[in-house]
């Protein structure tokens, strides 16, 4: 896998919170750290343990949230369980500049507005659970979730996993029955090898 994936389209890669997308998105960054970056998003939500200013996302007060968004600086913008996140232009500029193809790893609010924005192509990678029972489990397990948040993301999730169904709205849905195979399926479709 040592060329470049021919499209440099960013890659949209959106999914229920717990199905595994940011896991395998992280993957395919250490697999191919000259050719992905990850965008960083915005946030108003509280930072957790371990997760730092600038690289996680970029934690913001809600005023400075709002003017952001106000003065058009965000490509897209959505509330989550809520909190609200958004891109900024200025995140996606940075990594076009690298010459390097932008993830964005967003939520279907978001996903919507980009798919919208005609000055905006992309690919777009839905990744699902393999069922809502799996989900929870994970949700839990990773104990930095109250019950209420992980009700309200079980609840996004089920929106989440109908909105993937939609037609036209994702080039590709991948089932994360399996990590290492998920992975295989995401990797050889970002490099065109099907
Ligand atoms: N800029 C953005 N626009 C829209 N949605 C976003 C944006 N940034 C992050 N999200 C989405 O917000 C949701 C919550 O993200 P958060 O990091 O708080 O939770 P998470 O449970 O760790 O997410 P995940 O497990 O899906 O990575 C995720 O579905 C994420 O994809």
């Amino acid at each position: 896998m040592a060329s470049p994936p021919p499209d440099r389209r960013p890659l949209v890669i959106s999914g229920p919170s717990g199905a595994g997308k940011g896991t395998l998105t992280q993957k395919l960054i250490d697999a191919h750290p000259n050719t992905f970056e990850l965008t960083v998003s915005h946030t108003t939500r509280q930072a957790r343990p371990g997760e730092k200013d600038g690289i996680s996302y970029h934690f913001v007060s809600i005023e400075t949230y709002n003017t952001l968004k106000s003065n058009g600086s965000l490509i897209e913008d959505a509330m989550y369980t809520g909190d609200f996140y958004g891109t900024s232009k200025a995140a996606l500029a940075e990594i076009f500049e690298k010459q390097l193809i932008p993830i964005l790893d967003i939520e279907m609010t978001g996903v919507k507005q980009v798919k919208a924005n005609p000055e905006f192509e992309a690919h777009y990678v839905s990744i699902k659970p393999r069922g809502l029972d799996v989900l929870e489990q994970q949700l839990r397990g990773r104990g930095t979730e109250s019950e209420h948040n992980i009700q309200a993301r079980l609840d996004q999730a089920r929106r989440e996993l109908e909105f993937a169904e939609t037609a036209g709205v994702f080039d590709r849905v991948i089932v994360n029955d399996d990590p290492e195979r998920a992975y295989a399926e995401l990797e050889s479709f970002v490099f065109g090898l099907e």
